[in-house]
């Protein structure tokens, strides 16, 4: 094994403690990185250091995340945005049906331990705590390149690396935030609109327009191994975009006003949020699909 990667193994049939994780709430206005890497084993240093957004260009911004020594992500490339067609081109109703036609066997079963990659702790613990009992999952942190594209063609991506990585089957997920009045931009972009404006600020995104609407998506892709197709897999949530309510733990959580309660995601149980959430969706439909193809 590379020593240079992070290795944590979850039995996920165990007693494990989902909330394991405990973040500290970054002060207003944020300072903090909305995510930070798994190798950090102790309360976040790097809440306290990453610089304050300036009003900047794309390429400044670039720059700053670059330069930042704690950026998980700082190998990684930003590009332009696409164009407004290609953005609505990504979200048409051929993305579904491509998801359909990816939804086939895989050459072989799927092994009762699956490795998932993130860089992103939250994520893993939701995870985590949704497959309890009906997967081993073990992660590694691996710093894959996200390329730019429809959130399909980036979680694809994202499996094929990190198939490469391990040389092994793998579990990756992507997870965009899409805005009805901005035709779905930032959607899998969201990420780095977090690190400029952070939760307290995010919401301003949409000043001065009157939609609000917004829609948490989820996409997993299970990769088989180097050479192999992956397998997607996505839920979807609908909700709006308001001003911060509830802990500032994970990402937009507390931005993101879930439709059927009123409550933002981070307002809620962790486990009420896992059962209506783009992951929670996506990770049932995943869930059914291991059914029937892990390897016992
Ligand atoms: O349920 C969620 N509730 C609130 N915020 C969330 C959620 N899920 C992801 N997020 C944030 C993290 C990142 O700012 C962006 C997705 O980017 P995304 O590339 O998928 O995640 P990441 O880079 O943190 O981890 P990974 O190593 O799995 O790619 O939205
Ligand atoms: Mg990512």
């Amino acid at each position: 094994m590379d020593p240079n990667q992070n290795q944590q193994t979850f039995n996920l049939n165990s007693n494990s403690n989902p909330h394991q994780y405990v973040f500290n709430t970054p002060r207003a206005p944020y300072q903090g990185q909305p995510e930070s890497s798994l190798q950090q084993q102790q309360p976040l240093p790097q809440f306290e250091s990453f610089p304050q957004p300036q009003p900047s260009t794309q390429s400044s911004l670039h720059q700053t995340l670059q330069s930042n020594p704690h950026d998980p992500y700082k190998n990684k490339t930003i590009h332009n945005l696409p164009s407004r067609d290609h953005v609505r081109s990504f979200f048409s109703g051929n993305f579904i049906q491509n998801i359909k036609h990816l939804d086939m066997a895989p050459t072989s079963a799927v092994p009762s331990q699956l490795n998932f990659i993130t860089g992103n702790k939250n994520k893993l613990a939701e995870v985590q705590a949704i497959l309890e009992g009906v997967i081993e999952l073990r992660n590694q942190n691996v710093d894959l390149v996200e390329i730019q594209g429809t959130v399909e063609e980036v979680t694809r991506d994202k499996a094929r690396r990190a198939a490469e990585a391990i040389q092994g089957p793998v579990l990756v997920e992507d997870t965009c935030l899409c805005f009805k009045a901005m035709n779905d931009l930032p959607g899998p972009y969201i990420k780095w609109f977090m690190l400029a404006l952070g939760p307290l600020e995010l919401h301003h995104m949409l000043d001065g327009f009157d939609d609000k609407s917004a829609q948490a998506v989820c996409t997993f892709a299970y990769c088989e191994g180097p050479g192999h197709e992956p397998v997607l897999f996505q839920g979807r949530t609908d909700g709006k975009l308001v001003a911060s309510r509830g802990p500032t733990v994970f990402g937009w959580d507390s931005c993101f006003e879930y439709g059927g309660t009123g409550q933002t995601y981070a307002e809620m149980e962790k486990s009420e949020k896992n059962k209506i959430s783009h992951r929670g969706k996506a990770l049932d439909k995943l869930k059914g699909w291991l059914a029937r193809r892990v390897d016992v």
